[in-house]
């Protein structure tokens, strides 16, 4: 079997007292799409730091095997720089000629439906548009692990089912593990794999759904339960 992209193994976390992550243990295959659901506050994003390599201070050990891209809620865009020049940023630092470099962010700007705007301001961009360029800036890196941190949280309803289909056409395209931080139960049945559940510093629940998912509505609702469950949210009207 092929080395998995993430392995982590008794990892634990701390900030000062307060212990975030305890002795986490968390696996994910090449080309894995995992959807990461928690409590606010459960540690997602603090785990989602450490495997980016931007908290280094931990206990135990997280090995990211290949290159990793990170796409966050707010865009971080650099509004200096044109919308070309903020995917050229994504790329990774070879000796390729300006010629095919520009090739490459063509084609990504393509991807995301963005080349009429490849010399706009970003400033000038929608929400959804600013993420999806913040998307084509991530994997124009063909990346090994995409780390998403709840992207689609701050769209409005119709322009995040159209980012759905996106991911899910970006996914099938290159290829990445996709790790994806979500509060919604629906987009993590929608677009996953396999659905983890954080708390108390470590996974208590797991999904397996496989591609394709169920897609029957009868399918959706039973595991959208088991998962909220799993979260401590029982649906109904209150009693
Ligand atoms: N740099 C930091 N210093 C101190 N405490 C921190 C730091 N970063 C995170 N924490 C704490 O760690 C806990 C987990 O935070 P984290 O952001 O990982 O949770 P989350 O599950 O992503 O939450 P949410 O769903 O609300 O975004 C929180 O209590 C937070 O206050």
């Amino acid at each position: 079997m092929a080395s998995p992209v993430i392995e982590v193994r008794g990892l634990t976390k701390r900030f000062g007292d307060r212990t975030v992550l305890s002795g986490l243990d968390l696996e994910i295959g090449r080309g894995e799409f995992v959807a990461l659901l928690g409590r606010s506050g459960s540690g997602k994003s603090t785990l989602l730091r450490v495997l980016a390599g931007l908290d280094g201070e931990i206990e135990g050990t997280a090995e990211v095997d290949g290159t990793v891209s990170v796409a966050f809620q707010q865009p971080r865009l650099l509004p200096w720089r044109k919308v070309w020049r903020n995917v050229v940023l994504g790329l990774r630092r070879e000796g390729r000629s300006q010629a095919r470099n520009r090739a490459i962010v063509e084609r990504a700007l393509d991807e995301v439906r963005l080349t009429a705007h490849a010399d706009d301001w970003p400033l000038t961009l929608s929400g959804g548009e600013a993420q999806r360029l913040s998307l084509a800036r991530a994997l124009v890196r063909e990346p090994d692990l995409l780390l998403l941190d709840e992207p689609f949280g701050a769209l409005d309803a119709l322009t995040r089912i159209a980012m759905h289909r996106l991911v899910e056409d970006l996914w099938r395209k290159h290829g990445p593990a996709v790790l994806l931080v979500t509060h919604d139960v629906d987009e993590a049945l929608l677009l996953a794999g396999r659905i983890l559940v954080l708390d108390e510093g470590r996974i208590v629940a797991e999904h397996v759904l496989g591609h394709p998912r169920p897609r029957t509505p009868t399918d959706h609702a039973g595991l959208r339960t088991r998962v909220l469950a799993d979260l401590g949210v029982t649906e109904g009207a209150p009693a």
